[in-house]
């Protein structure tokens, strides 16, 4: 029997290094980057070049030199939405934008998770770092204080129709940096404090808003598109879970690797169908619980169809749309979240300001969801193929529940297992219903009339992920017992560490390890039903898998393959 190596040395996902320093306002973000900074603690430096800062002046100069000269502009010398008639005197321009964040006050529900917020605020200073916002780079600043010192405002998960971009919640983040009043609070290293009490430990002065600087701060759509590019992040992750769990279910049925011949899909080259066989031949190579029929041999029968089922025969075509759609939405969330999102934008170098919508978060409303429809999809796809296990009909000779101990007869294995699955897809494809789609056009005077329904298209898109890696531990869990019970009718031992693939090896080990049971040769993962918590297995799978762990690090290089 082999020894266990738990220490394989994978190289742990790039986002995890806590040395990395993300540099806003000299590149485009990434995607990994917001991750690094939003849950791995990387630290967050403003530009230092010169043409960069004096971009971010030259803005704050136009502005403070219109509302001397009392020229209209919108939001600065006007009132704001549907009341952009009221005309604003120079004398009030300062007091128009402390009013606007106290008016949006007005945020209902759950607190966002950390890693949500600090994404927002990573992206609204690379916003303002274009220089076409008028903003101080004193405020900017303060958002990589707060970022570095590990200091996040309360953001509610209501009160943004994703039209105005997203002005209530990025209302509670300026409240927060400004410290004007003690009922914005903010999560301080782990304690709730008031925002003049965070200010005062950083060491830092209550900061009244000049004018524009309101709106440039909550006049876009960087909470949205913060907790999109974290659900981008985890959908690519579960992505590149659900083909190893599919390389586990394929070889515990033993399934053949023909259906992945290049040939097959060169003759049908969408990018996302090429990529999920050329991957599914990757993970499944080596592995000696596959019919290896690449030389274009099919003579395999043992009572069985031909040919395998659509399940497993057809996966790249199914899943190549689902990997094209997701990297379509990577592309655009990381055009937005190098974009500049609020209005009126100001042109420094042509003196001018122009009056548009950038704050529309449309792409991100749209995208979020398609991200959850295709969630949708992955899951629909992993059950089917967890129906065919459990099914002596289907599972070419596995136990029927993938029961691991026959000689117990009241064992029923994993199908309660099935069921919680079974509880869990439907609802992941109910989060597939769009939003952006729903139409309250009669939004602030009819101002907003139309929206994008961005934020809660994101928060939903969130929701949709949490659930989504409780069921991804559960397909696991059906990947690892099935390989075991496949390796013994094949090799008359139980431990499939010796017998899948070396890819879906690491994957395998990676499960056993995070739930406690290491692999043997004597006995399956599952073998009585009394000897595990089936419960804190899922628990622990899922909690491993939203922190980046183990269980992801074993599917790095299939993630790092997906496109962008
Ligand atoms: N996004 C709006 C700004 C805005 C709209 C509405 C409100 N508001 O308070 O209703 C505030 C600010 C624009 O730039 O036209």
């Amino acid at each position: 029997m082999n020894v266990v190596d738990f220490q394989t040395n994978k190289s742990l996902p790039l986002v995890n290094d806590p040395n990395k320093t993300v540099v806003v306002g000299d590149n485009s973000l990434t995607i990994d980057d917001v991750v690094s900074v939003a849950r791995h603690g990387a630290k967050v430096r403003l530009s230092d070049r010169e043409d960069v800062l004096q971009g971010v002046q030259a803005s704050c100069d136009y502005i403070a030199e219109a509302v001397a000269s009392g020229a209209p502009i919108y939001g600065v010398t006007s009132g704001f939405g549907g009341m952009a008639n009221v005309v604003i005197s120079p004398e009030s321009a300062q007091l128009l934008q402390n009013n606007l964040i106290w008016y949006h006050k007005a945020g209902a529900g759950q607190k966002l998770s950390k890693p949500d917020v600090r994404a927002a605020m990573l992206l609204r200073a690379n916003s303002h770092m274009y220089g076409a916002s008028a903003i101080r780079l004193e405020l900017i600043r303060r958002v990589e204080t707060f970022l570095n010192a590990d200091v996040t405002p309360h953001v509610h998960e209501f009160g943004s129709i994703g039209a105005s971009g997203d002005l209530t919640p990025l209302a509670y983040i300026t409240g927060a940096i400004t410290g004007l009043d003690t009922c914005y609070k903010v999560d301080f290293n782990g304690e709730e404090v008031d925002a003049p009490t965070a200010l005062n430990r950083l060491g830092l002065q209550p900061l009244p808003l000049l004018p524009k600087e309101g709106l440039a701060m909550m006049n876009g759509t960087s909470v949205m598109t913060g907790i999109a590019a974290n659900c981008v992040y985890d959908a690519r992750v579960l992505l590149a879970l659900s083909m190893g769990a599919h390389a586990l279910a394929i070889q515990g049925l033993y399934g053949t690797n023909q259906s992945f011949h290049p040939f097959i899909h060169d003759r049908k080259p969408h990018p996302g169908q090429k990529w999920a066989a050329s991957q599914m031949l990757d993970l499944l190579v080596g592995s000696l619980l596959i019919r290896d029929e690449l030389n274009g041999s099919h003579d395999y029968r043992g009572g069985d169809p031909i040919q395998d089922r659509y399940s497993l025969r057809c996966l790249p075509q199914y899943m190549g749309p689902i990997v094209d759609g997701l990297a379509e939405i990577t592309t655009q969330i990381e055009q937005e979240m190098n974009s500049v999102t609020d209005n009126p934008l100001i042109d420094a170098e042509q003196q001018a300001s122009y009056h548009g919508g950038n704050f529309l978060g449309q792409y991100v409303g749209m995208g979020m969801d398609r991200l959850r429809y295709h969630m949708g999809m992955l899951a629909k796809h992993l059950d089917v193929q967890i129906a065919l296990l459990v099914a002596p009909e289907f599972n070419h000779g596995l136990s029927a529940s993938l029961v691991g101990n026959r000689e117990r007869s009241v064992n029923m294995g994993l199908k309660a297992l099935q069921i919680t699955g079974n509880s869990i897809m439907p609802i992941l494809s109910f989060y597939g219903n769009s939003i952006a789609d729903r139409y309250p056009t009669h939004a602030e005077q009819f101002n907003q009339n139309i929206n994008s329904q961005g934020f809660a298209s994101a928060n939903l898109a969130r929701r949709s992920i949490e659930i989504f890696q409780q069921y991804m531990a559960v397909a696991l869990m059906f990947g690892v017992q099935a390989v075991d019970l496949r390796t013994h009718l094949i090799a008359d031992h139980y431990d499939a560490s010796e017998c899948v693939s070396p890819t879906t090896r690491e994957l395998y080990l990676a499960v056993r390890e995070v739930v406690g049971v290491p692999p043997s040769a004597d006995r399956p993962y599952i073998r009585n039903d009394n000897e595990q918590p089936l419960d804190d297995h899922i628990a622990r799978i899922a909690a491993d898998i939203a922190s980046g762990g183990r269980i992801v690090a074993a599917m790095q290089s299939v993630l790092s393959s997906l496109k962008k």
